[in-house]
């Protein structure tokens, strides 16, 4: 009986995380739904928050960067600060605004390249922030045994992956939708696989629809340059985006 009750949450469970059912529960015709309590778990998971297999570095990292989103008056008022955390999710364009009708038109099993393995730590596992004034993003990066190339170390297709995503997300912050046009990669010193590192990106120009970011890798405290990058990314139309 126990067993029973379950295996049918477990179904429960699952069918709230399908594509389909969540595509069907933002639709307009069953929203008036959501004002009912729903069995389902439909909630996105926002992958940029800490989890168990965060090393203490990152997690120390974390908290610093994360401490600079809300900041204290001197009258105790909180209010927004420097720092801004992005949230993650393995359907960026399903979960981005309006974006549920949007992913009718996208495949219902793609999933975002670097969210797409769900163990913890097995790969990507990063958080990004960005300070809008400063127009220079921080991604705090530690890579998991899935991702070695030479032995012990990080495979430098998954540190491009990583450079474009970093680069590509703080040009759509400051641009909108971008494609990028241009990576030009320089491997300075090897990453080794498990280490905590950090991205920094800025943006060095912007000329007409051209987003000019550079990126450089280093270790956490800065010490060790590991990799540098400059990316050339072209504004598009949500259109020409979605290969319509
Ligand atoms: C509301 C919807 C929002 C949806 C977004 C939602 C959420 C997103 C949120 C966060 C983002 C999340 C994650 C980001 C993660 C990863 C980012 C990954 C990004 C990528 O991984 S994306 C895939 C790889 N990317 C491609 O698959 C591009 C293929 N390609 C093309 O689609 C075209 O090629 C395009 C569009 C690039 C340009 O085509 P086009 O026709 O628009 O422009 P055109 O060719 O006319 O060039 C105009 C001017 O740019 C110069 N120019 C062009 N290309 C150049 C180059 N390579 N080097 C130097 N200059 C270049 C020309 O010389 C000219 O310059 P000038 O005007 O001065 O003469």
């Amino acid at each position: 009986m126990l067993r029973s009750i379950v295996r049918i949450s477990r179904v429960c469970q699952s069918l709230g995380s399908l594509p389909y059912v969540q595509t069907q529960l933002g639709h307009p015709a069953v929203r008036t739904m959501s004002t009912l309590p729903w069995p389902f778990n439909s909630a996105p998971r926002d992958f940029s928050l800490p989890n168990s297999s965060w090393s203490s570095e990152m997690t120390r990292l974390y908290e610093h960067y994360n401490s600079q989103c809300e900041v204290e008056t001197e009258d105790g008022e909180k209010q927004r600060g420097p720092w801004r955390r992005l949230p993650s999710y393995n359907r960026s364009l399903k979960y981005a605004k309006g974006g549920v009708y949007l992913s009718k038109f996208v495949q219902s099993k793609a999933r975002l390249f670097t969210r797409n393995i769900k163990t913890a730590g097995a790969a990507f596992e990063y958080v990004m922030f960005i300070n809008k004034e400063e127009q220079r993003s921080v991604c705090i990066f530690q890579a998991g045994h899935l991702l070695e190339g030479p032995p012990g170390h990080v495979h430098g297709g998954a540190i491009a992956t990583m450079i474009d995503s970093v680069t590509g997300t703080h040009a759509t912050y400051l641009s909108g939708p971008v494609m990028t046009a241009n990576l030009n990669i320089n491997y300075r010193s090897p990453i080794p696989l498990g280490s905590t590192v950090l991205l920094e990106s800025c943006m060095d120009k912007k000329e007409g629809r051209k987003t000019f970011i550079s990126c450089k890798v280093t270790s956490a405290d800065s010490s060790k340059l590991h990799t540098e990058a400059t990316a050339l990314f072209l504004s598009v139309s949500v259109s020409h985006l979605l290969g319509m």
